[in-house]
């Protein structure tokens, strides 16, 4: 088994989260962006508390207010938040608390980003339309990939999660649309396969 981080975002349900959970997951997501998949601070908390401390629980935003973000992570437990916005570095420092992390998750360009530019402790390439299924193109030649904590994101699948991680020697991966039967509904079995086949 290699050592890559794997996040399943996008959780709404007890059985979704002790599936990821179970099939060795290091970080589960909540959004709270607007979504099919939202969930409000009471469900991330009750869903939070069923997670062993060694997973992260990661919660989605996307541009909303700081006093936002910060009164649902504070209200669910939340240990860690992914923020999707054009938010500038005064953002993360307003968000910045002993024991939280920190993800900045931006679209894929063919400009480099490096980690770390916002002060954030891992960065997440996206596809354009974060949660939409839709890939990006990781193979092409223009792109660089960052150096350190990084998640790869963006239209990933059990089919395709390991050819990506060759592709991009990718820190981590992310994935949503991937492991769902129908949009916003988790499938226990793709997240099993997802994890196996991210690791193999
Ligand atoms: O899931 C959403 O609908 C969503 C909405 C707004 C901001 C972010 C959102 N999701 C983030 C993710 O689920 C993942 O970080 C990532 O985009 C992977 O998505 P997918 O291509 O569906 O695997």
């Amino acid at each position: 088994m290699s050592d890559l981080f794997v996040k399943i975002c996008g959780l709404r349900t007890e059985r979704a989260v002790d599936a990821a959970v179970e099939a060795g997951a290091d970080a589960v997501g909540f959004v709270f962006a607007a979504s099919p998949r939202t969930v409000d601070a009471e469900t991330a908390r009750r869903l939070a508390l069923r997670v062993p401390e060694h997973v992260l629980t990661v919660g989605v935003f996307r541009g909303q207010p700081v006093d936002e973000v910060r009164r649902l992570t504070e209200e669910s437990g939340i240990r860690a938040v992914q923020l999707h916005g054009d938010e500038g570095p005064e953002y993360y420092t307003a968000l910045r608390a002993p024991g939280r992390t920190l993800i900045r998750a931006t679209a894929a360009t063919e400009v480099p980003v490096r980690c770390g530019e916002l002060d954030e402790d891992m960065l997440l390439l996206d596809a354009p339309d974060p949660g939409s299924g839709k890939p990006w193109n990781w193979a092409s030649p223009g792109f660089t990939a960052p150096d350190g904590r990084w998640l790869l994101a963006g239209g990933l699948h059990p089919d395709n999660v390991r050819r990506a991680v060759e592709a991009t020697g990718a820190w981590g991966v992310d994935v949503s649309s991937g492991v769902e039967s129908e949009r916003g509904v988790k499938s226990e079995q793709l997240i099993r396969a997802f994890v196996a086949a991210a690791r193999k």
